[in-house]
């Protein structure tokens, strides 16, 4: 792994993140990683950091073993259509595109390529990424060095490609449902006498817990909720009024709305 040349075309939120992730798993050295982004002034900060940047598509691709295209779907035909006459056919291909089949991607290169879909989320910046992939046209040998990639900054699983909306919304969205979580529950601590910088913390490193409680001892939500849960005590009350509120249809209903715009083409 750690001789192969890696090229992410599109180096915006995404694309940068994937970038430190991998070399701050020490995967690969930044040397041997090329981000392109057309307004390369961008990608200075990045530069310094020791990776190669360039607005080149094609100069970026040439020489590429894994090749990640991490633009906005709407972008990826007109790139893919780009870089297809100089690929190499061995070359791995990981879209990070919302909402666009393998079958279309295959079509927009005019030929059969290992194609993998990914959809990390942004905490791979810090080796703690949800990774769901497919593959297509792939063989065991390409599959292991994908998922082994994505296995360094976080956790990764192969999954069939009719799921990867439904792993868009439930990981890469759903980072930011949970840090809206963390934001109301700030909101809250200050209404009840905290800072906010205090109150972030404390909410923070409380969802922390609750996820590692349910990670580490392979227990259901509800077991852990019994024990927190006194009878006639505060929890239960405020945990029904919530759900008075609408907390959990609430969140229930924005996957939904999510999952239905990826599925009419709309991501
Ligand atoms: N942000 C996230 O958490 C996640 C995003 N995604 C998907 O990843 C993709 C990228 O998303 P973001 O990083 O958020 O978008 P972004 O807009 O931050 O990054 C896209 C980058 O591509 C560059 N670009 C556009 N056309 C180009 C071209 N012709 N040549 C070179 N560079 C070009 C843009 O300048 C921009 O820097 C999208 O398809 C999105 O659906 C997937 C999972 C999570
Ligand atoms: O919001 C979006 O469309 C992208 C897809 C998953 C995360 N960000």
């Amino acid at each position: 792994m750690k001789n192969k040349k890696i090229a992410i075309i599109g180096g915006g939120n995404l694309g940068q993140a994937i970038a430190k992730g991998i070399v701050n798993s020490k995967i690969v050295a930044p040397s041997n990683i090329t981000l392109t982004r057309r307004r390369l002034h961008l990608l200075e900060h990045i530069k310094k950091e020791g990776f190669n940047v360039t607005a080149d598509n094609k100069e970026a691709a040439a020489d590429a073993h894994i090749l990640f295209i991490a633009v906005k779907p709407f972008q990826l035909q007109q790139i893919v259509e780009e870089i297809a006459p100089i690929i190499a056919s061995g070359t791995i291909i990981i879209s990070l595109a919302t909402g666009i089949a393998s079958t279309s991607i295959e079509n927009y290169f005019q030929k059969s390529m290992p194609i993998f879909r990914a959809m990390p989320n942004t905490a791979i910046a810090i080796g703690e990424s949800m990774t769901c992939v497919s593959a297509y046209n792939a063989n065991e040998e390409q599959k292991k060095i994908v998922l082994t990639l994505f296995e360094q900054v976080g956790k990764a699983l192969i999954i069939p490609e009719e799921l990867m909306s439904s792993a868009t919304v439930l990981a890469a969205c759903g980072i930011a449902y949970a840090l809206r979580f963390i934001r109301a529950a700030t909101q809250g601590g200050i209404e009840i006498g905290f800072g906010s910088e205090l109150a972030l913390q404390i909410a923070a490193q409380t969802v922390k817990g609750a996820a590692d409680l349910l990670i580490k001892s392979s227990t259901h939500p509800e077991e852990e909720i019994d024990k927190v849960t006194t009878p006639r005590g505060v929890t239960i009350s405020g945990l029904n009024e919530m759900e008075h509120q609408g907390f959990s249809s609430a969140l229930i209903k924005g996957l939904l709305t999510s999952y239905n715009k990826i599925e009419n083409g709309k991501a």
